[in-house]
C-alpha cells in the first residue's frame, strides 16, 4: 500500500460516545502516531444498500469515503444497527476491527459459551432456560446451592445473583422466570473469592492482564459493583485461555474474563469492546496505541 507510506491512515471511531475514556484515548493515540481519526456516532449514520457502491451517510449528508479502517465499539443496546453498520464499511472494502460477525457472535452469550465448550475450554457449570421450566432440576444440575443465577441481558454485574440456598435459589429462579427473562443458571465458584481476571487480547496475544478484586461483602469484581483493579501475573495455561476464547469468537480484540477456580482457570464471558480505563491505570500500558499498531500492521501501513 505505497498510498499509504507518507500519510497517515484514514480512520473512523464508531461509538456512542465520544467522551468515554476508551474513545478518547482510541483517537489521542491515532492522531499521535500520525493518523486521521473521526468519531462517527452510531445513531447517526445511516447507509445505502447497494449491490456495486455501496455507501454510509452521516448526519446533514455526508458521504463517509476513503476510509481504511473502522474501530468498533458497540454498546450492547445498540448491537444490531452497530453490526450492520460495520457489515456495511465491511462491503465498501473496509478493515473493521472487530468485524461485524465476530461482534454479532459474542453479544450472543449462550452461543458463545456453547462454541467455547466445543474449542474445550472450560466454564464454570451452566445451565440455560426459558420459562416454564423445572425449577428444581435446573438447580441439581449445576449442582444445587449456592449457585448464580444470570439474566442473559444484564450487564456490569446487574442481573448476577447469589443464591446461598435452595430455598433462595427457588425464589430468584421463580422471580426471573415470572419475568419472562432468558437465565442463565451457574455453579458458584466460592474458590474464586470475588476476584476475577481481565485480559486483554489483540492479534492472538494477551497484552495485559489485571485482577479485579469485589468490595468487601460482595461476589461481583465489576468495577461497576465498586471492585478495584490491580496488575497480575497469569499462569501460560491461563494465557492459553484468553488466546484460545478470541480466535474462537474471531475477536482481533477482546476482554477475556478469567474465573480461578480450584480446578483450574474457567471462562467467564468474552467481550468485543472491552474498556481502557480500567486497565490501562492498572498496568500504565498504552493499550490504545496497540489497537492502533494492529490496524497499522494488518493494512501494511510504516511511519515514515
Ligand atoms: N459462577 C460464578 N462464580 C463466582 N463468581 C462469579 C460467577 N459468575 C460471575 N461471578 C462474578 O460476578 C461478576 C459478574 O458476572 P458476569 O461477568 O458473568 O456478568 P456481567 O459482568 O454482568 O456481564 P457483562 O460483563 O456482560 O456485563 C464476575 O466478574 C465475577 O466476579
Ligand atoms: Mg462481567
Ligand atoms: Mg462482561
Amino acid at each position: 500500500m505505497d498510498s499509504h507510506l507518507n500519510n497517515g491512515l484514514k480512520v473512523g471511531l464508531l461509538a456512542s460516545n465520544p467522551d468515554l475514556y476508551s474513545n478518547k484515548r482510541i483517537i489521542e493515540a491515532a492522531r499521535q502516531r500520525g493518523h486521521q481519526i473521526d468519531f462517527f456516532n452510531i445513531k447517526q449514520c445511516y447507509m445505502k444498500l447497494d449491490a456495486v457502491c455501496p455507501e454510509v451517510h452521516y448526519r446533514g449528508g455526508k458521504v463517509l469515503k476513503d476510509l481504511d479502517a473502522v474501530i468498533t465499539r458497540i454498546r450492547p443496546s445498540l448491537t444490531f444497527y452497530g453490526c450492520a453498520l460495520t457489515r456495511q464499511f465491511e462491503s465498501m472494502g473496509v478493515f473493521t476491527f472487530n468485524s461485524s460477525d465476530a461482534i454479532a457472535q459474542s453479544r450472543d452469550k449462550l452461543y458463545s459459551l456453547q462454541l467455547m465448550l466445543k474449542s474445550g475450554i472450560d466454564i464454570p457449570t451452566t445451565g440455560f432456560a426459558n420459562s416454564p421450566i423445572d425449577t428444581t432440576d435446573l438447580i441439581e444440575m449445576v449442582g444445587g446451592a449456592p449457585l448464580i443465577v444470570k439474566l442473559l441481558e444484564g450487564t456490569q454485574g446487574r442481573g448476577v445473583v447469589l443464591a446461598e440456598t435452595r430455598k433462595a435459589s427457588e425464589s430468584v429462579i421463580n422471580a426471573f422466570k415470572s419475568l419472562k427473562a432468558n437465565l442463565l443458571v451457574q455453579e458458584f465458584i466460592k474458590e474464586a473469592d470475588g476476584k476475577d481476571l481481565r485480559c486483554f487480547v489483540i492479534d492472538g496475544k494477551v497484552v495485559a492482564s489485571i485482577q479485579r478484586t469485589a468490595a468487601p461483602g460482595e461476589f461481583r469484581a465489576n468495577i461497576h459493583q465498586g471492585g478495584s483493579a490491580s496488575i497480575v501475573k497469569i499462569t501460560p495455561e491461563e494465557r492459553r485461555l484468553a488466546i484460545l476464547a478470541a480466535k474462537t469468537l474471531g475477536l482481533k480484540v477482546a476482554g477475556v474474563d478469567i474465573i480461578r477456580s480450584r480446578n483450574g482457570p474457567l471462562l467467564l464471558e468474552v467481550n468485543s469492546s472491552p474498556g481502557l480505563e480500567g486497565i490501562e491505570s492498572a498496568t500504565g500500558k498504552d493499550i490504545a496505541s496497540m489497537m492502533v499498531v494492529s490496524i497499522e500492521k494488518k493494512l501494511g501501513w510504516r511511519i515514515r
